[in-house]
């Protein structure tokens, strides 16, 4: 959280450098107001239905760039690495929280059929379409994917944390990315973008472009995903407009 490594997680790897270099926007995306008012119970209902609505739309808009990642795995191959398999666990769990969505939604009266994506909402998902392209580096793609998950799973696993007091009606919410194998999977996703840029810095990597280079863009689209997700949690509050000027 503070940008200590975590227990467990192999010290050193190029995102624990990011982490602790951008400490103040990556605790701004994981200890967001939105999130410190779920844990301690004062979160407003309707700001948390309209981040339901607003996240069944991005969630559906993720689907596909998981799917481009899982190509692009598919196309290094390099079988042995366990890519692949680790982005159809990531396809199977987006399955399950798609059906999840549905049935919060219904739970708190919410016609996701009438919510229509807000200014922050748009953005992230054209920076997904962007992160689809070709020409994009499986290593940029691998940086992202890991950010947007970890993000969420930071922020969700605080308001499940003792001396939390989230609401109970708001529990399975927290829990379905808060969770322990949901942090496993974050981790899964780390060990590859680390391996990922190891690679590119030692320019061991056949065929890339310019090594630094996607070393320098994978930290940018990094820092990219960032500010969007507190722009995303910005919506959520209401607080719209002040999101920070995109590069
Ligand atoms: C905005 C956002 N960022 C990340 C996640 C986690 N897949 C999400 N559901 N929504």
């Amino acid at each position: 959280m503070d940008g200590k490594s975590k227990p467990g997680v192999p010290y050193g790897g190029m995102t624990d450098t990011w982490v602790k270099k951008h400490r103040l926007i990556y605790i701004g995306a994981t200890r967001h107001p939105f999130i410190l008012s779920i844990r301690d119970g004062t979160v407003d209902l309707s700001a948390f239905k309209r981040w339901l609505g607003q996240d069944y739309i991005f969630v559906r808009a993720f689907v596909p760039f998981v799917a481009s990642v899982l190509i692009r795995a598919y196309k290094k191959g390099d079988e042995s690495s366990g890519d692949m398999e680790v982005m159809l666990s990531g396809l199977g769990s987006l399955n399950d929280e798609i059906a999840w969505f549905k049935q919060e939604a219904s739970k708190w009266g919410v016609d996701l059929s009438q919510v229509a994506p807000e200014k922050p909402t748009q953005h992230y998902c054209r920076f997904l379409e962007e992160l689809m392209r070709p020409e994009v580096d499986y290593t940029v793609a691998m940086a992202a994917f890991w950010a947007i998950e970890t993000v969420y799973q930071e922020s969700f696993a605080h308001c499940l944390e003792e001396g939390s007091k989230t609401p109970p009606e708001l529990q399975e919410a927290c829990q379905r990315w808060g969770n322990d194998g949901f942090g496993h999977y974050c981790s899964s996703l780390r060990n590859i973008a680390d391996r990922q840029l190891e690679k590119a810095a030692s320019g061991s990597e056949p065929l890339v472009k310019v090594s630094e280079d996607v070393v320098s863009k994978a930290e940018v689209t990094f820092l990219r995903v960032l500010e969007y997700e507190v722009d995303f949690w910005n919506m959520s509050c209401g607080t719209a407009g002040h999101s920070a000027p995109k590069p």
